[in-house]
This record gives C-alpha cells, structure tokens and sequence, in this order.
C-alpha cells in the first residue's frame, strides 16, 4: 500500500496518465484527466486511481469492457475534442523541444474498428489458450472477447484462432499472433513458439485454417497453409504480402499519409521514397513520377520489384535494398531527384536528413510514428536550410499514447 491522497491533475502526460504537480514532484495517475480531482494510492511518482471525486466535464465510458485491464489503449476515456487536442499537443511539445514553432494542423481522426494488424500474445493455460493484448500493469495476457479498434473481421476468428494456436503454445513463454486483414482474407503469422511441428500437428494446423477461411497461416515465416495469395493493393498495384513485412496499421490513416506525401510532391519528375517498406507510397507516386525505393527488408523490396513488372502504366521503379541507417543515400546519389520522402523507424533517419541537406532536393517529406525523431530530423533539415511548411498529425494508432505524422519541407 502506499499514500492515499487528494491530487488535482493539472495535464495529461505523453503516456496519457494524468499528471498532479505536487510538492515533491509530478505523480503520474493513469486514468485520470485534466482538471479532476482525485482520491489515489501514491507510491512516489506513480500512483493508482481509487476514485474520482471532481470528474472532467470531458469524462466519457470507455467503448471497451477491457479498458484499464488491457494495455492496447491508454485513452479511451476522454471526449474525442480533448483526446484529438492532447494528441496534436504531443506533436507541438516534440518541435517546440527541438526549438521549432511548427504550424501543426489538426489532426487527422481515424475511427474504430480501422486497424488491420493486431499483433497479439497467447499462452496456454492448462488445456487452453489466453489470447490478446498483454495487460496494461503487469505481464499477464488479457484474453480479449473484443477490441473496437481492431477490424471486426479479425476480433471474429478470436475464438477460432485460441483453438488453432493450442498445440503450439506453451506455459512457459507466450507466443505471438500476428494477424494482417490483406485485401483478400487474412493472412496469420505464428512467432516465437518452441520447436517444428509434428505432421499431425500440421495437419490439424491446415484443417483449422481452411475452417476459419484464413488467405495463408505461417509459423515462424514459414508457409503451413495458404487457400490464396494475401496482397494489398498500394495505388494501381497488388503487393503480395510478405510474412514479416512491415505495414501501415490503419487503411484510413494510410490513404491520409498517401494523400499529403503525394500532394506536397506534384510535379516532381523523380522522387527518392526512402524506407519505402512494400511500397505503400512508391506506387502512387509512380503514377506522375519516376520513384527509386529504398529499403532494407528484402522480402519486402521483391513484393514491391514483383508487383511493379505486373503493374501497368506506372513511370519507372528502380528498387534498392540498403542499410540506409549504416548507409544513407548520399547527396551525390540524390543528384537529379526532385523530391524525397522518407518512412523511418522510430528511431528517425538523422544521417539520412543530413545527406539530404546536401543535396540539391528542394522537397522532402517526413513521415514518421514517432514525433520526437521527426523533430530531430526536421531541425536538421532546418539547419540545412529548409522551411517547415507544415506538420499533420494522423491518429493511425487510435486511443494509444502514439500519434503518426506528416511534416512537409521545401527549401527555403
Ligand atoms: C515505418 S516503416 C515504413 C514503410 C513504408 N514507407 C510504408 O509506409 O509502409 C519503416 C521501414 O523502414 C525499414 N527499415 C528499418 N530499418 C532500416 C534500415 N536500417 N535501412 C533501411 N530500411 C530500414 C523497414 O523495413 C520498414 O519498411
């Protein structure tokens, strides 16, 4: 047990908990919102709510039973004026840390049910199988019965696929599940389980597949069972899906993405697409621009190099496959490009951003799930001489504490 006190929650923090500045510091309330009062147990900088006492006029019911239990979502709490404002705060606050004032739009909202991965964890537990989310305090896994944010197509075969899974699971360390809505049915990739199937074991693997109706059921990228081909269509093209390739989480926060990068780069004649993954913008931007693409996952430049030969009526595609962190394009390599986007990990691209400085591209956009990187990145840019145009916040990762970004730079 720790203290329970009255705390008047001044904010809501970068994780979503809300925030009391007390004498000896900010105490961090998950739960709890801007402006309330509440009773909780403080053990130093953390403390658990007990009770509301003076609740936000901006306090709602959460859409999910699981909420408070579940880690997947920190705020499902707060009324969505309020919710969208904290997120594009988060992006403000990353610039301004970096010393730039940045014209932040609103943020682009995305509603539930439009995420399309759901990389969940399962553990047996004597003769069956927990599935879902792993709790928000503590490693337990909550066995999910729903999620409002994930495609109602994959919440469907929950209960299916806590079967299918059963003979791979062990007690001892969880598994992962990851299930991708293709264009075409869905695709479940089955990671971090002990040992090779048994043939009987396989063989019911397949059954249960064909039951469920999956498009493909790998097992630690390994084909077990595929009825049909999973592919998205990026632009005019049909990708097919690698295993293990990385992949926008949200449909609607992708087309979003797709709508600024492709805008803020008409009329250029050739773009670099750097961390271009599948090619998610590589083939939109195909269709006015001749585009090289870059990336370091090779499986997902042969299904981006495959589904161009099959594509008509694009510009050309030159595909490169490239630690583009240990080797960056150089600003020679970028002669003759007009326009470059760059996709990164979260840990930014600031080698990358700095060879573009040096390089006669006049456009660059920045793309990112991380603001406190494309921050860094961008005040590179800055340095180097280009002008922020402008930043928009995408909410692909609904009621989390992580926001999507778009910023545009042209030289100044
Ligand atoms: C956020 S994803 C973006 C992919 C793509 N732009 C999209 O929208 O689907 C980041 C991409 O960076 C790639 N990547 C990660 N580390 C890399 C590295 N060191 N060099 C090149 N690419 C890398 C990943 O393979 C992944 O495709």
């Amino acid at each position: 047990m720790g203290d329970t006190q009255a705390l008047d929650i001044a904010r809501l923090g970068a994780q979503g908990d809300g925030v009391a500045d007390t004498p000896s510091g900010p105490v961090f309330v998950p739960y709890a919102l801007s402006g309330e009062r509440v009773q909780a147990d403080v053990h130093g900088e953390r403390a658990r709510l007990i009770a509301v006492m003076t609740p936000s006029p901006d306090r709602i019911a959460p859409v999910c039973r699981h909420f408070t239990h579940c880690g997947g979502c920190a705020v499902q709490h707060l009324r969505s004026h309020a919710y969208l404002a904290w997120k594009r705060e988060m992006v403000i606050a990353a610039f301004a840390s970096r010393g730039i004032d940045a014209p932040v739009a609103p943020v682009a909202s995305v509603g539930l049910g439009a995420r399309r991965r759901a990389a969940f964890s399962a553990r047996r537990t004597g003769r069956s199988v927990v599935l879902g989310f792993h709790e928000a305090k503590g490693v337990e896994i909550v066995d999910l019965q729903e999620c409002p944010v994930t495609a109602s197509a994959i919440v469907r075969v929950l209960p299916g696929l806590r079967r299918l899974v059963e003979p791979l699971m062990s007690r001892r360390a969880p598994g992962r599940v990851i299930v991708t809505l293709a264009a075409n049915g869905l695709d479940v990739a089955v990671e971090d389980v002990p040992g090779d199937p048994p043939p009987d074991v396989r063989e019911f693997l397949a059954r249960e597949a064909t039951a469920l109706g999956l498009a493909r059921l790998t097992l630690a990228g390994d084909t077990l069972y595929q009825a049909t081909v999973p592919a998205v269509r990026f632009g005019t093209a049909n990708v097919v899906l690698p295993a293990r390739s990385f992949l926008q989480a949200a449909p609607v926060a992708e087309a979003e993405m797709v709508r600024l990068v492709t805008q803020a780069v008409v009329g250029a004649k050739r773009v670099a697409d750097l961390f271009c993954g599948m090619g998610t913008f590589t083939f939109p931007l195909a269709q006015s621009a001749s585009v090289l693409a870059v990336d370091g996952d090779k499986q997902a430049i042969a299904a981006l190099q495959n589904a161009a030969k099959r594509t008509p009526g694009l510009k050309p595609i030159e595909v490169k496959v490239r630690d583009l962190f240990r080797e960056p394009l150089s600003a020679r390599e970028l002669q003759g490009f007009d326009a470059a986007v760059f996709d990164p990990p979260r840990a930014g691209a600031a080698t990358q951003a700095q060879s573009l400085v040096d390089s006669p591209i006049n456009v660059v956009v920045a793309v990112s799930c991380n603001p406190a990187t494309l921050a860094r990145d961008a005040r590179i840019l800055i340095d180097g001489g280009f002008k922020l145009e402008r930043v928009t916040p995408i909410d692909q990762f609904l009621y989390s504490a992580h926001v999507e970004a778009v910023a545009i730079l042209r030289r100044a």
